[in-house]
């Protein structure tokens, strides 16, 4: 047996489409500001994605560097001026920030109705209650992924392997607002296994290289890679052995071209609901 690959390029890139065509009917064009401090080059690859894909989709990206020493300070005068531009419809303050910095503390500075990002406490509760709010990049483009391939999430059993506040966490709230079945493991969850075998869903969001093996997972279930690892030879690669994976699974996504290009097509996505609701669209 050999899994379908879920193609996320594909995906994403009907999804920036979309998007495109909406953002044109605007008055004016939805503006995205992205604040990288310091110089990781994870990061810098990153941002360069996110600004690739707003001049693609008609999206006026406003980039902002700040230097490695950057105090909590200066970012939070930065962040106040964008809250304070009307032009201004998403503000993305790229993690992780340098260890002096206190990021829980700055990301709820952000005016949660220019979250696109999804990280504010507002958007946060929003999330766990009623909905309505922006959601988190990631775990949105995980539940488009299943819609585009019809996979029925209702009633099915979807083990999440991580609990960041990015990936993992916010994931768990839609799959439940999807009438999944969630589980939630973590680093502190004995026989991992016990769960991951009883997954029809299987989401890796935890950051080792290749971590999920065959005898992991389910025979036909889905399997979705978030993880950005490099391995032993510096290479791009996930959290699931996809090799070795992909003869269990009846889905897998791919690292990279899966989940990666979602979360970016999830953004400029938020950024054009957040100008649509600026210029009172609807
Ligand atoms: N493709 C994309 O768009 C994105 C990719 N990523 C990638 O996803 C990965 C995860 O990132 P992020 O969500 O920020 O996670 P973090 O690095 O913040 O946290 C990792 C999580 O995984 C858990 N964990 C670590 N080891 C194990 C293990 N052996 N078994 C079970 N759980 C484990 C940790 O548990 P504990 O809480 O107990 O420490 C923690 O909850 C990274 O590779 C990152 O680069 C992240 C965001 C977006
Ligand atoms: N405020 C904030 N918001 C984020 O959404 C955020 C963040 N900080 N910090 C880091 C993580 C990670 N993340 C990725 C985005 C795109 C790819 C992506 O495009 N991946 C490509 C490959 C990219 C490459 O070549 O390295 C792919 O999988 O095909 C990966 C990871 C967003 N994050
Ligand atoms: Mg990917």
């Amino acid at each position: 047996m050999s899994a379908q690959i879920i193609d996320g390029k594909a995906i994403a890139k009907a999804i920036r489409e979309k998007t495109k065509a909406a953002a044109a009917r605007l008055r004016r064009a939805p503006a995205l500001a992205v604040v990288m401090v310091g110089e990781n080059p994870a990061s810098a690859v990153y941002v360069r994605n996110k600004v690739r894909a707003c001049n693609e989709v008609g999206i006026t990206s406003i980039e902002h560097r700040l230097p490695q020493d950057c105090t909590d300070e200066r970012l939070l005068e930065v962040i106040k001026a964008l809250n304070e531009d009307a032009t201004v419809d998403g503000i993305l303050v790229q993690l992780p920030l340098p260890e002096h910095m206190h990021a829980g503390l700055i990301l709820e500075t952000i005016d949660p109705n220019k979250d696109v990002d999804g990280f504010h406490i507002y958007n946060t509760g929003k999330l766990v209650t009623t909905g309505g709010g922006f959601k988190p990049c990631t775990p949105a483009g995980i539940i488009e992924l299943l819609k585009a391939i019809d996979y029925p999430i209702e009633g099915k059993h979807a083990v999440i392997l991580g609990r960041s506040n990015i990936v993992g966490k916010p994931l768990a709230m839609l799959m439940l607002q999807e009438n999944a079945t969630v589980t939630m493991t973590h680093s502190h969850t004995p026989n991992l296994k016990h769960y991951t075998l009883d997954a029809d869903i299987l989401v890796a969001a935890i950051g080792r290289a290749k971590y999920v093996k065959a005898d992991m997972v389910k025979p036909g279930a889905v399997v979705i890679d978030v993880g950005t690892n490099r391995d032993e030879n510096g290479k791009l690669c996930g959290d699931v052995d996809t090799q070795a994976v992909q003869e269990v699974a009846g889905w897998i996504t791919p690292v990279p071209g899966g989940v990666g290009p979602m979360t970016i097509a999830m953004l400029m996505h938020n950024t054009l609901i957040s100008a649509q609701k600026r210029q009172n669209i609807f």
